[in-house]
């Protein structure tokens, strides 16, 4: 009989394509053969995400996985009318769910399990109809998935504006928390009507039969506990969450290093700054010019990745363009950081960055994969959330784990940093200072840590063999037709 498969289902985009597939990879080794993993690609939304995901595509199939196979679903209409990227993906999700069920019905294996991204909660529908047993992958950390949780329950506590309110939020498992690192669709519920996307997902990942986390549980205890004692969810006790990671794509590095690679092969360890702001990566001017000033004044070597502005503003079709530095950088900026400096106009390879024992801090956006990637290497952060979950994932870095220099910024102008703060942070992260040094020296706790967690019989590996196992046992076969 053939081997039963786990079915995924990932949204499109850096940050959530390419860590879901990896999770599937992990998946199939785990099960030592036992289960193979079945893709559904949903048409990409533009034209740039359809290139990148073909290409991630044939690498797998070239690489020769036989187990892993992948299957196009139709094309689907896009929304026009949408309340926000939260919605607009969701929207697109639910007309996919009558593509998803006959992709499932088709298959000529048992299934074991429908694994979707944090977005796909009209897909935990279809395999409740269906009988699958279905995992939400959350590709960001516990600390969104708890937010999303807990979020019905601080929507009765305060039944105001959270940016209106007065002092800091008891949300379990973590140290007071101000109002101001809530993503920006909680932040103005009335401005926001994707607010409503926010309480409704909440709700809906209660039907998930478990949260399969990028995260290690040494990252995130107290909130993972909080989780699983049903602390969010009103004591009643919340899906398993499993903690697998860091899950993170490393490839060997290439036989010619890439320009940056090289780059810092010039430079003295530890000594480079590299501000990159994901694969979204766009600044408007005013922050393009504070940036400049920063690191024109601080005198330590950078790497700086920055981008230009997309084609098209739309939700889901931001692609950053390739940067005119002439256009965007103020006047005689490449001159007199010569030397020092390398402004990179496209996409940087930025695990092949972080591993290089030059870089010695990281101003980022704080993307969750960026996060991982920079802990995995050991680099201490200097945190510039942008949206969505980033500020919630600096709060962590600074006050939690202590692996970040905090950086003032005006979230009421648009998360505004002034040129003498960030300078001041960079100052504090890669020269002399307390702070600095401890956040150098947690990162490098941090570090072990991670590897620690993923190693055989490491607290991530063994959430993954349970994974595996539970998996294994749920796989059922689906009916050809429903009755
Ligand atoms: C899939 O394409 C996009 C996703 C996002 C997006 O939006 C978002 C909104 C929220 O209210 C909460 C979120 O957690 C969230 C996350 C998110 O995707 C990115 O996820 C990454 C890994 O999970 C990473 O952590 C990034 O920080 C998130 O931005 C947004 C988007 O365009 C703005 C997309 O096209
Ligand atoms: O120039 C770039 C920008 C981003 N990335 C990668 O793109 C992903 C970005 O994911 P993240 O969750 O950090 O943020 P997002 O781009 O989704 O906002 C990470 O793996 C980065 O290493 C990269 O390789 N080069």
């Amino acid at each position: 009989m053939a081997k039963p498969t786990v079915v995924l289902l990932p949204v499109w985009g850096a940050g959530h394509f390419m860590p879901m597939i990896e999770a599937g990879k992990r998946l199939l080794r785990g099960s030592g053969g036992a289960l193979s993993v079945t893709v559904l690609l949903m048409p990409a939304p533009t034209p740039e995400a359809a290139v990148d995901i073909a290409a991630q595509v044939k690498r797998e199939e070239a690489s020769g996985a036989d187990d892993i196979r992948f299957r196009h679903l139709p094309a689907v209409d896009m929304p026009t009318v949408h309340t926000g990227i939260e919605e607009w993906v969701s929207l697109i999700l639910r007309c996919h769910g009558p593509h998803v069920r006959a992709a499932i019905a088709g298959l000529d294996c048992p299934v074991a399990a429908l694994v979707t991204d944090i977005f796909c909660t009209p897909a935990l529908d279809v395999a409740a109809e269906l009988g699958v047993p279905s995992y939400v992958y959350f590709t960001s950390g516990a600390v969104m998935l708890e937010l999303l949780l807990y979020s019905p329950v601080l929507d009765e506590e305060v039944p105001g504006e959270f940016s209106e309110m007065d002092g800091a939020l008891n949300i379990p498992g973590l140290p007071p928390v101000p109002p101001s690192v809530l993503p920006a669709t909680m932040l103005h519920k009335k401005k926001m009507s994707t607010y409503r996307w926010f309480l409704e997902t909440g709700r809906c990942y209660m039907k998930a039969t478990g949260f399969i986390v990028n995260t290690a549980a040494e990252l995130e205890q107290s909130v993972i506990d909080a989780i699983a004692d049903g602390r969010c969810t009103r004591g009643v006790p919340a899906p398993t969450v499993y903690a697998i990671g860091p899950v993170i794509a490393l490839t060997p590095p290439p036989e010619q290093p890439h320009e940056c690679v090289r780059w810092l092969d010039a430079q003295p360890p530890a000594s480079v700054l590299l501000v990159c702001f994901g694969s979204k990566g766009l600044l408007p001017p005013p922050k393009v010019r504070e940036i400049a000033a920063a690191l024109e004044r601080s005198e330590h070597r950078f790497l700086w990745v920055l981008r230009g502005p997309p084609k098209d503003s739309r939700p889901g079709q931001r692609v950053p363009t390739d940067a005119m530095l002439d256009e965007l950088l103020p006047e005689g900026f490449l001159d007199k950081t010569k030397g020092r400096g390398l402004v990179w106009p496209t996409r940087a390879p930025q695990k092949d960055i972080l591993a290089h024992a030059a870089v010695g801090g990281f101003v980022t956006h704080c993307g969750w994969n960026s996060i991982l990637e920079s802990l995995w290497f050991g680099v201490p952060m200097l945190p510039w959330p942008l949206d969505n979950d980033q500020h919630a994932n600096a709060f962590l870095l600074v006050s939690v784990l202590g692996v970040a220099v905090p950086l003032r910024l005006d979230r009421e102008r648009d998360n505004f940093v002034e040129a003498a703060e960030l300078e001041r942070a960079v100052s504090s992260l890669l020269g002399g200072g307390e702070v600095g040094r401890k956040a150098r020296e947690k990162a490098v706790a941090v570090k072990a840590a991670c590897r620690k967690a993923v190693e055989k019989g490491g607290p991530s590996d063994a959430a993954f063999q349970r994974l595996t196992e539970e998996i294994r046992r749920g796989a059922i076969n689906v009916p050809k037709k429903r009755d």
